[in-house]
């Protein structure tokens, strides 16, 4: 064994074994409204704990009943608001007294246009008992909702969806992400070519939304999903009728990608597959890559979203980790831009070209082709 002066030092491992700590303190922060509470404190913004647990109390059962309908005690709370401001997420600007940074109040207030709330609720209540059986995942190579929820993950959108309030959670965290990197994904390539969009599997039409405010000439932007989340994507999610998604330039459309395709329209410029192909194994990655060429008119593209795999598949730590998240949750995997640019030429795509945005989601564009005097 190596002399102590000598080891290694431990942090990494430490660091590691500890971090469920800091995402259960915040996922327990946002489970009580905390931040909500603090950024409808008045004027001061501030609250002694006495009173947060009072905002607390009185917020118990409000919102989309993902609270846990529980009282709380105030040496709990003081605990949890102590380590949250150890992690950056609270000030403290006198003891016993707590406010948000300005990070927890542009991230963990569930009315900012970019908040993460609804990923930390599904970070809570779906990824981690998912995460909880990874070592099962890694065993049998396949997604684990039959071990951690007692349902079966042949139909993953059918368990992701389970009740009306999972719908709504699932498409608010899928939104907190789509908009943090919608306008460096809608921004990674010129896309001024395009007049008309659709955006396959496309949930609340945050990359579509962006689409429309950076590109004048684009006409018409067309969202498609299951029912279910069109119907809520339209109660919750619609974009100001006097913004730039205004006046029918931004629709939704319910159909199933895989079942529906007669529904869908024809000759598109542009076709929108943000983070859909890492739900799905090869064969239904096929599927949709054979449907986005059919549905595009000869010159149009397809722009793939995803988070993007280093060419060795070991990096960026990021995407790794996603890697897994897809195990545990889905059919699917990432993949780097190169195994992208095969996929995407085995269906007739060329010039496929991969950009990191330096977002969250990277993208891919490719064309299809134009006719060539032969054909
Ligand atoms: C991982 S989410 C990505 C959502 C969105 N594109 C984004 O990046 O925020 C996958 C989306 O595919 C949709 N979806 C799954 N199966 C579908 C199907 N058969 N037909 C249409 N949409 C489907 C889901 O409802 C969900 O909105």
């Amino acid at each position: 064994m190596a002399e102590p002066s000598t080891r290694p030092d431990p942090a990494p491992v430490l660091d590691l074994l500890n971090a469920f700590r800091s995402s259960q303190a915040l996922f327990a922060a946002v489970n009580l409204r905390l931040f909500e509470c603090l950024a409808a404190a008045g004027d001061s913004k501030q609250l002694t704990v006495p009173e947060l647990a009072d905002a607390v109390r009185n917020r118990r059962g409000e919102g989309d009943g993902d609270g846990d309908g529980k009282g709380v005690s105030v040496d709990g709370l003081d605990r949890l608001c102590r380590a949250c401001t150890a992690l950056g997420l609270l000030d403290s600007p006198a003891p016993g007294c707590f406010a948000l940074t300005p990070v927890a109040a542009t991230y963990l207030v569930s009315s900012s246009p970019v908040s993460l709330t609804g990923y930390c609720t599904h970070s809570q209540q779906v990824v981690w008992p998912l995460f909880a059986e990874l070592p099962a995942a890694v065993a049998s190579g396949s997604n684990v909702w039959q071990r951690a929820f007692g349902q079966g993950g042949a139909d993953v959108f059918a368990r992701i969806y389970s009740t009306p309030p999972d719908v709504l959670r699932f498409m608010r965290g899928m939104h907190s992400f789509a908009s943090l990197s919608a306008q460096a994904v809608v921004t990674a390539f010129d896309l001024s070519f395009a007049s008309t969009l659709l955006d396959l599997g496309g949930a609340t039409g945050a990359i579509a939304a962006a689409a429309c405010e950076v590109y004048p000439g684009l006409a018409s932007a067309v969202v498609v999903d299951l029912p279910h989340v069109v119907a809520a994507a339209e109660a919750h999610f619609a974009p100001p009728a006097d913004g730039p998604c205004g006046g029918g330039r931004l629709r939704w459309l319910a159909a199933d990608f895989f079942g529906e395709r007669e529904k869908l329209p024809q000759q598109v410029d542009l076709i929108v597959l943000s983070r859909i192909l890492h739900d799905w194994d090869p064969p239904r990655c096929e599927v949709l890559l054979e449907l986005s060429y059919s549905l595009l008119r000869p010159g149009g593209a397809v722009l793939v979203a995803e988070m993007l795999l280093q060419p060795d598949r070991l990096g960026p730590r990021a995407a790794v980790l996603q890697d897994l998240n897809m195990l545990c949750q889905t059919h699917g995997r990432e993949r780097s831009a190169e195994e992208y640019a095969a996929m995407l030429a085995a269906a007739g795509f060329e010039c496929a070209e991969g950009r990191r945005t330096g977002s969250y989601l990277d993208a891919v564009l490719a064309r299809k082709p134009l006719p060539t005097a032969a054909s």
